[in-house]
Parts: structure tokens; sequence; C-alpha cells
């Protein structure tokens, strides 16, 4: 949508007819993020990223670009950085979304180091729901590539019980994670975004974040609805319409509602630590 109104990553180019000043054409330049969507991993990041990007006062980096969870990147500096940025007009923010953020040691502190005063959105969903599409999506890179796969049960659990040694277990422990963000950045500017709501009913959460971001209530209703066939709300504008890909919103790898119940009493304890430390609660399983 964005591409077709502001000219993507690109500067815009405005033709004869309809130009504005060149004065505000020059000062469309790439800027570093003001905001970042940092996870969680399949939490609904791409959704936010795309419904924020609904906003004319938001532009944003289409492609995740991992730069402060990546040595190799982060090591080529913040020119680097910015220049992986949309092409913005002053006063517009610039968004990106990289979902690895939020569970990577270092990240933090690098986040900090570029702008102690960057908005960081945090989009979370049910735990054991989240782990679930985490194990879905690398089954479908396994069976793409036509490489041998375990099962999820296989993976979660050893002699019966839940192995926490599982990875996609341990980015589920959101208490951890947030807790080394909480060691850098008040709990003020992370702005935490309900994903289940956000499949349900995308509208509010958008409301919150506009708020949060202190930008002008611009992202209404009428910007979204409910396509059936997805299953999903997809985004409407300028009459224009547009459902994420297929890889957002796909069924779910199978798993024993014995195996799911073990992963629910398993995130009792870790979710109610979350709940402390953002001073809400979820009604996760
Ligand atoms: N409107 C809309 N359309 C489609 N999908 C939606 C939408 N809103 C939220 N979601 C949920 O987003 C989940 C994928 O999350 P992420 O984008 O964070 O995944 S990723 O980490 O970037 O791979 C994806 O998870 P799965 O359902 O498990 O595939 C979706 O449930």
């Amino acid at each position: 949508l964005r591409e077709l109104r502001a000219g993507g990553s690109s500067p815009p180019t405005f033709s004869s007819s309809s130009s504005p000043s060149s004065s505000s054409y020059n000062a469309t330049q790439q800027r570093l993020p003001g905001a970042i969507i940092i996870g969680v991993r399949k939490g609904g990041t791409r959704a936010l990223l795309e419904m924020l990007n609904l906003h004319p006062d938001v532009e944003v980096a289409k492609a995740e670009v991992h730069y402060f969870n990546v040595e190799e990147h982060y090591r080529r500096g913040l020119a680097w950085y910015r220049a992986q940025m949309p092409f913005t007009l002053p006063g517009q923010l610039t968004v990106e979304k990289t979902p690895g953020y939020f569970a990577a040691p270092q990240v933090p502190a690098h986040v900090w180091d570029m702008n102690p005063a960057v908005r960081l959105l945090l989009i979370v969903r049910d735990p054991a729901e989240r782990l679930v599409s985490d194990y879905t999506q690398v089954l479908h890179n396994r069976l793409t590539r036509h490489k041998p796969y375990q099962t999820l049960e296989d993976l979660l659990l050893r002699k019966g019980r839940i192995d926490p040694g599982y990875k996609a277990l341990q980015r589920s422990l959101y208490h951890q994670h947030l807790a080394r963000w909480l060691e850098v950045f008040p709990l003020e500017q992370i702005h935490v975004v309900d994903g289940d709501a956000l499949i349900r009913d995308p509208f509010p959460e958008l409301r919150k974040a506009e708020r949060f971001l202190d930008l002008p209530p611009r992202i209404s209703p009428d910007n979204f609805y409910y396509n059936t066939t997805k299953g999903f709300y997809c985004l409407l504008s300028a009459g224009h319409d547009k459902c994420l890909d297929e890889s957002k919103g796909r069924p779910h790898a199978p798993l024993s509602s014995q195996a799911f119940k073990k992963l629910c009493r398993y995130f009792r304890k870790p979710n109610k630590l979350f709940f402390e430390m953002v001073g809400r609660s979820f009604s996760w399983c």
C-alpha cells in the first residue's frame, strides 16, 4: 500500500503536474528508526508493521533488517543501518521490525547506544501458540528443502516431560528476555501490543500504538476488513486491499491435546512473572 503511495524505499518521484516544492523533495532522506518492533517472533510483527504503515506519518523498512542481532551487520555501522531505511520527509516516523531482537542478549544495549529515546513495540501472543507457530515455520522450511524433520512432540518432550532446552520453548519465556530490556530501557518506553487481540480485531490495538507513538489518530476501522477466505483481517487503503502472504496464518502443525496442556502448565509461572513485569495480564492458556 505504502509503495503505491510513497514510492516504497526509493525517493518519491513527483510528476511535473503535481510536484511539491523542491525543498520538500530535497528534505526526503533515509533516517534512523524512531520506533522498532523488537518481537516476539511469530507474535504478529509483520501484521503490526503493515498496519502502522497505513498511517500517513509512518514509513517502514519492508525487509527485516537484523542490524542489532547479527554481528556482521552491526559491524557495518549506523550508516549501513540507515541505508536500509525508507525515505521519509521531516516529521515522518521510520519504523523497522526484526523479531529476532527481543531474545538476543546483546541487542538492548546496542539499541540504546543508537538512540536512548527510541520507542519500542513488543507484540506478544499466547506463548504456547507462539511456540507451535515457531515450530510450524521451521517444519515448513525443512519440508520445502526436503530435509528430515522431527515432530513437535519429539522436540518438546523428553521422557514425557517438557524439555526446557528446546529453543522455541525458550523464545516463549517472555519474562526472561524482557528482563534484559528492562535493565536498559524503562518500561514506559516499551509498548506491549496484544498479538491475539490484533488477530481478533486490529483497530483498537492500532489506536493504542498511535497514541504511544504520539501520532495523530489517522488509522480507522475502515482500513480493515475480515477476509473470510484467509480467515484474518486484511488491509484497505486508498481503494487497494492487501492481505499478508500465505506464511502468515497458516495451519499449525499437530500437537496432542495432552502435550498442549503440559505446555500450558509449564508456561503458567513464566507468564505470571511476565504479567507482573508489564503490569497487566493476558488470557493465555
Ligand atoms: N491480519 C493478519 N493476517 C495474517 N496473520 C496475522 C494477522 N494478524 C496477526 N497475524 C499473525 O501473525 C503471525 C506471524 O507473526 P510474525 O509476522 O511476527 O512472524 S515472523 O516472526 O515475522 O515470522 C501469524 O502466525 P500464525 O497464525 O501462527 O501463522 C498470524 O497469526
